[in-house]
């Protein structure tokens, strides 16, 4: 795990001691927009026209924030158009790589040995975190960007006339209410999770744990009334982005989160709202396929020695919600 500083890698872990042992999460650098028409979108240069073949993914199946990117390749039938090379599970002393030994695909695009030549093949003196997901341009031979929360809207919208898919998951009359239970479940869930497991301070941590099992008890009351987060003014909830962005969240807890990141006041098992919207969500088509527990389970209890020094990987949970049914008699 490290980080580039002027395009040199460094081995080094997060700095929470400046942070009064707090995880404060980095801002994506990286932030263009794949457009159906090639000009600029809410952010970023213009140049980054939806075309087959042009883009290339760079995921990791354990990472959440990729996972999102994937669900979204799949469920918007862009698995055609944009290609994907996947990292190892490990994450040590070179951070992401791809070692086809340790379970990566291998860098499909230039046989490279990590993903931080990635970032600096796309800017020499490259300083930042290297993070995945990371969406390549093949033609420009650049990154477009390496925010996930970004190139999902990108995904949702941008090759609709190549892909013939309209489904919208971000559509404008549930905009304000999607960005307002993301930023809520993003703070306390997404990130929750992260702030308790890499606290270095008792009181961080706990905080940490509070607001997490807060939002959740929300959501489980939420969930108890309707089947998706959002519900458009006839009271019938549509399935959006808001509950992807959830889903790959949920879908880590019981295996990961509970043990390694010490969210333990309950699993989400244990709450019935929860566990069966999780399940509604597994068994949407496509979307189990996206789930990889090996890399998942191996990259956090391998990988942060610091939390687990042993690097021993649990062999459990056994996890229900694979078998369990959805709730499509909600609304
Ligand atoms: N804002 C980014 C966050 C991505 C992120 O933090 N990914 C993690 C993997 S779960 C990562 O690559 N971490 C490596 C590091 O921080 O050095 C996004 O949502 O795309």
């Amino acid at each position: 795990m490290g980080l580039l500083i002027k395009g040199q890698w460094h081995d080094q872990w997060y700095d929470t001691e400046g942070n009064d042992g707090a995880f404060v999460r980095e801002d994506a650098q990286l932030r263009n927009w794949i457009t159906a028409s090639g000009e600029a979108g809410p952010g970023g240069k213009a140049g980054f026209k939806a075309e087959t073949g042009r883009y290339h993914l760079y995921v990791s199946y354990a990472c959440p924030w990729a996972h999102r990117t994937l669900i979204f390749r799949e469920l918007k039938k862009l698995s055609e158009h944009i290609s994907v090379s996947v990292v190892s599970p490990d994450m040590f002393e070179h951070g992401w790589t791809f070692d086809q030994n340790a379970g990566s695909s291998g860098d499909d695009l230039y046989g490279l040995q990590y993903l931080h030549q990635i970032y600096t093949r796309n800017k020499a003196d490259y300083s930042g975190r290297v993070t995945v997901p990371v969406l390549w341009d093949k033609q420009q031979q650049c990154i477009v960007s390496n925010e996930s929360s970004e190139i999902i809207r990108m995904f949702n919208s941008a090759f609709n006339d190549l892909t013939g898919d309209q489904q919208d998951f971000y559509p404008a009359e549930l905009q304000a209410d999607i960005d307002a239970i993301n930023e809520r479940i993003y703070h306390n869930v997404n990130n929750g999770v992260y702030k308790a497991g890499f606290a270095t301070s008792q009181d961080k941590y706990e905080q940490a744990f509070e607001q997490l099992f807060i939002t959740l008890d929300e959501l489980e009351q939420r969930l108890t009334e309707q089947r998706w987060l959002v519900a458009d003014s006839h009271g019938n909830s549509r399935l959006t982005e808001a509950d992807w962005r959830l889903f790959t969240t949920l879908v880590r807890f019981d295996a990961v989160y509970v043990g390694h990141f010490k969210c333990n006041r309950q699993r989400i098992a244990d709450y019935p709202a929860l566990s069966g919207y999780l399940a509604d969500l597994y068994h949407q088509p496509g979307v189990a396929d996206t789930v990889f527990f090996d890399h998942i389970k191996r990259h956090y209890y391998a990988s942060h020695k610091h939390i687990n020094p042993t690097g021993i990987v649990p062999a459990g949970p056994q996890l229900t919600f694979q078998q369990q049914t959805g709730r499509a008699s909600l609304a």
